[in-house]
């Protein structure tokens, strides 16, 4: 497979070195050739990769480098890691130690991508609640980076992406039960914004087609069931549509996902978290990638978390982490124009 070529390597951050990152990392530079992946390296953890590699019975030398540019030639013959050891492979045992690399990890590769020395940042997986108990005070690795970016939260929107699909959560990491008190005009017309612009500018859509889900069933059933989708989904798209935009809406969302009602969108823009994520995890789990809109860098993800359950089984599928891999590879080329 013919890869997009960035100028610069990609910066991986180890995520929780006790979840499944780190094997995955490795199968996935195993695997750089077939699956067409660009250069990129791992900030730190170069002890766990090691480990993590022997444990998977893969042949796959550790390189430490110094810059990330050396990560481009450094590729070709083995993993490349930038900094620190850090502690050793506890598959399924998470600890502080390992969450304070997988931070260090996190904080490095933002750096890196937002200084310009790498094209892109790749995340691997942690758990919010085990980095929160070291410090971590964001909800996730998206407002992490968007901090990191100086971008407000608001304007950093989560779109999960695979093969059947793309989805966006509106509402994100907060309780179901805050969900319609959060639903805006503003909320709703900023995000399909900055999700236009963004499939424009790194997926090559000329023209995305948006739709947007209800809250309620039915999508309220013309106010018999819930309010909201009359007023406040329906005029922020019909909003959106007199700016020039192809979105269409409030449509009912549980037969959104069908086969032939996919056909009909590039992006589904979704009320809640799981509304956007059961689509993505049933049909496209193992190809599934978390893309953070809206930043001036490129940042990406597997879609799936730390699987603390199965780290270090060989039971975990590397095939998420090579597609956000692919996709960031493709994004920053056609950020750098090399595409
Ligand atoms: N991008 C990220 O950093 C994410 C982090 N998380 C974090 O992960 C932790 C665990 O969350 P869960 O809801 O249990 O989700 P999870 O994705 O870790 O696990 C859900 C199920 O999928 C399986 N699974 C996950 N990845 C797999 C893979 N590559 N191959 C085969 N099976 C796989 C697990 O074994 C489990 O049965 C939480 O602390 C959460 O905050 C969750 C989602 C994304
Ligand atoms: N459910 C998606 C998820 O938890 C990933 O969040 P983030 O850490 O990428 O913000």
């Amino acid at each position: 497979m013919a890869a997009a070529a960035p100028l610069l390597p990609l910066a991986v951050s180890l995520g929780d070195p006790a979840g499944v990152g780190p094997e995955l990392f490795v199968h996935a530079w195993a695997q750089r050739g077939e699956a067409g992946l660009a250069p990129f390296f791992v900030a730190g953890g170069s002890q766990v990769l090691h480990e993590a590699a022997q444990g998977c019975g893969l042949p796959v030398p550790i390189i430490a480098i110094s810059d990330p540019a050396e990560a481009i030639d450094a590729f070709a013959h083995g993993l490349p890691v930038l900094g620190a050891e850090g502690c050793g492979w506890h598959p399924g045992a998470p600890d502080a130690d390992g969450a304070h690399l997988a931070l260090d990890s996190l904080t490095r590769a933002a750096g890196l991508a937002r200084d310009g020395v790498a094209g892109a940042i790749v995340t691997g997986p942690i758990a919010k609640s085990h980095l929160a108990r070291i410090g971590f005070t964001q909800p996730g690795q998206t407002e992490f980076v968007a901090d990191a970016c100086g971008v407000a939260h608001s304007d950093a929107v989560m779109m999960l992406a695979g093969p059947s699909l793309r989805t966006v959560p509106l509402t994100v990491h907060c309780p179901l039960a805050d969900v319609p008190g959060l639903i805006s005009r503003a909320l709703i017309e900023n995000k399909a914004r900055i999700v236009a612009r963004a499939l424009i500018r790194d997926f090559g859509i000329s023209q995305p087609r948006i739709a947007i889900a209800g809250l309620n069933p039915h999508a309220g059933e013309d106010g018999r069931m819930g309010s909201e989708d009359r007023e406040v989904i329906a005029p922020a798209i019909a909003a959106l549509q007199a700016e020039g935009l192809a979105v269409t809406g409030p449509h009912p969302a549980d037969a959104l996902f069908a086969p032939h009602a996919r056909a009909g969108f590039d992006v589904a823009l979704c009320m809640y978290h799981d509304q956007a994520l059961i689509p993505i995890k049933a049909l496209d789990f193992d190809e599934g990638v978390n893309v953070t809109l809206g930043l001036p860098i490129v940042r990406t993800s597997p879609d799936h978390g730390t699987a603390f359950a199965i780290a270090g089984k060989g039971l975990a599928h590397p095939g998420a982490t090579i597609a956000a891999l692919r996709m960031a590879g493709a994004c920053a080329a056609r950020r750098q124009g090399t595409v």
